[in-house]
């Protein structure tokens, strides 16, 4: 995409100058002859980089006093400053205000080409520099306010400091790695490593090597450094620690219990300092039995389980949950947020979501792109991605139009009632009490109306919890 610059000069010439060089370059360009006219033009769309003249005759607000309005609103957008006799000193403060760079008038088209490209460039690693931090865990969050999010929050909170070892437990996409970055950074190691290492991906003959490195000489490599070394005086997280062979379990024991171990082909001792995280998606107790994990290693990880609840378990943080992908994705893509409507959001907490909150996320992504209609309206239930249309309470669709208007009224309303009860009972996840405050009735007279409906279950059967 074309670049968009705007320039900012009292001089009509020295615009039409600069954008005829920036033009040429094959850039778009925009102009504003003072500082109330840039700030209408950056408000109307946030340019990919400023030209800013220092001294501007007639407008209200000077060069410097437009920058520090622009930096305030726009931190990241990169800002060349235009100085011209005398107000060298000044371009020099500028650049201490964060302005990018400064350019003296007469300038050679050469230099005002390479300061552009060299501004708008340095912009775009810097945003991709956040994004890698955020990736990174710099910006880890547990959203979710139901009681078994409160519990692992409080989990955390009191485990973190200890530094002891702790095995998550939870099934795949529950959020196990996010719980694992907040014990490390709420712990007295967050400002050492953070290493992970996936036991399941890795194949089994190349997960000791990964684990404890080798010397020089094994592999036709020099020596490598391992995640066990790379995380001293940090926290090192076993993803998926029931894949591990039972050979490589041996070794982490010893490893644990002394915090000291080789390096593949050497015989050398290496001393760390690790706090060890692990995470299974497997019942280790049954893994234990079937014999296929190491019982001594179980004690030695789980000396504080936690488990992370399935999605399921937790449809009130559905809407939450959602909001927040969509922010942050919105966000990260340079897009409008869309709003749910009060249909979609049901049939979002009324599906079984077997990948949890990965596929909750990566659901509110297709969204942001793919879903149809005008972006400032609401998502409705009809936009949903096909597997989640496709359970959705036939109630949210209206399908049942044609069948409600072949019947008396009583009878209709009979149909609608056990529609629209069945889906918020599923909804949320066949609690009553919290059906009955939504739907404005007392908890008694909703048991009363189900049962008269014949309705003893959720959509699935599942039966409900007061
Ligand atoms: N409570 C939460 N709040 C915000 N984001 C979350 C939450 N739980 C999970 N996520 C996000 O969902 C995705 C999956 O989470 P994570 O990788 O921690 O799951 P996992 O249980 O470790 O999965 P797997 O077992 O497949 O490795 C990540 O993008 C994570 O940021």
């Amino acid at each position: 995409m074309a670049h968009d610059i705007l320039i900012v000069d009292d001089e009509a010439d020295i615009r039409m100058l600069i954008a005829g060089i920036l033009n040429d370059e094959g850039m778009k360009t925009r102009e504003a002859a003072d500082s109330t006219q840039a700030f209408a033009q950056v408000g109307a769309r946030r340019p990919s980089l400023v030209i800013l003249d220092i001294w501007l005759q007639g407008s209200k607000l000077d060069g410097l006093q437009i920058l520090e309005g622009l930096k305030r609103d726009h931190p990241n957008l990169p800002v060349i400053m235009i100085s011209g006799h005398g107000t060298i000193e000044t371009a020099v403060s500028a650049i201490k205000q964060g302005a990018y760079d400064f350019i003296e008038k007469p300038f050679k088209t050469d230099r005002l080409i390479l300061m552009v490209e060299r501004a708008i460039e340095a912009a775009r690693l810097r945003r991709e520099n956040e994004e890698l931090k955020l990736r990174a865990g710099g910006d880890v969050e547990l959203v979710g306010r139901s009681a078994t999010v409160n519990q692992v929050r409080q989990a955390i909170e009191r485990v973190a400091p200890t530094g002891s070892r702790v095995l998550i437990t939870g099934p795949a996409g529950s959020g196990k790695e996010v719980v694992a970055r907040l014990i490390h950074q709420r712990s007295r190691r967050a400002t050492g490593p953070f290493v992970g290492l996936n036991c399941a991906t890795m194949r089994p003959d190349r997960l000791e090597m990964e684990l404890f490195g080798t010397e020089a000489g094994v592999d036709g490599q020099g020596r490598k450094i391992g995640t066990f070394e790379q995380a001293h005086g940090g926290t090192l997280l076993l993803d998926e620690v029931a894949d591990m062979p039972l050979e490589t379990q041996g070794k982490i024991v010893r490893a644990l219990q002394e915090q000291v171990f080789e390096r593949v082909g050497g015989g050398h001792r290496v001393e760390v300092d690790v706090r060890v995280l692990a995470t299974s998606n497997r019942d280790l107790q049954a893994e234990i039995e079937a014999g296929r994990f190491r019982q001594d290693l179980y004690y030695r990880l789980a000396v504080v389980p936690i488990r992370v609840p399935s999605l399921g378990e937790r449809r009130e943080d559905i809407p939450l949950l959602a909001r927040h992908f969509m922010q942050r994705s919105a966000d990260a893509a340079g897009l409008p947020s869309r709003e749910f409507g009060e249909d979609s959001m049901a049939a979002l907490q009324a599906y079984d979501w077997p990948g949890n909150v990965r596929q909750l996320r990566n659901v509110v992504d297709w969204l942001l792109i793919m879903a149809q209609g005008d972006p400032k309206e609401p998502i409705r239930a009809d936009m949903l991605p096909p597997e989640i249309g496709a359970i959705t309470p036939t109630v949210l669709k209206w399908d049942k139009g044609g069948e409600i208007m072949g019947l008396p009224l009583r009878e209709a309303r009979e149909v609608f009632e056990r529609e629209y009860l069945l889906a918020q009972v599923t909804r949320f996840g066949g609690n009553i009490s919290r059906t009955a405050a939504f739907v404005g009735m007392e908890r008694s007279a909703l048991h009363r109306k189900l049962k008269s409906l014949g309705v003893h279950g959720n959509d699935k059967g599942k039966a409900f919890v007061d």
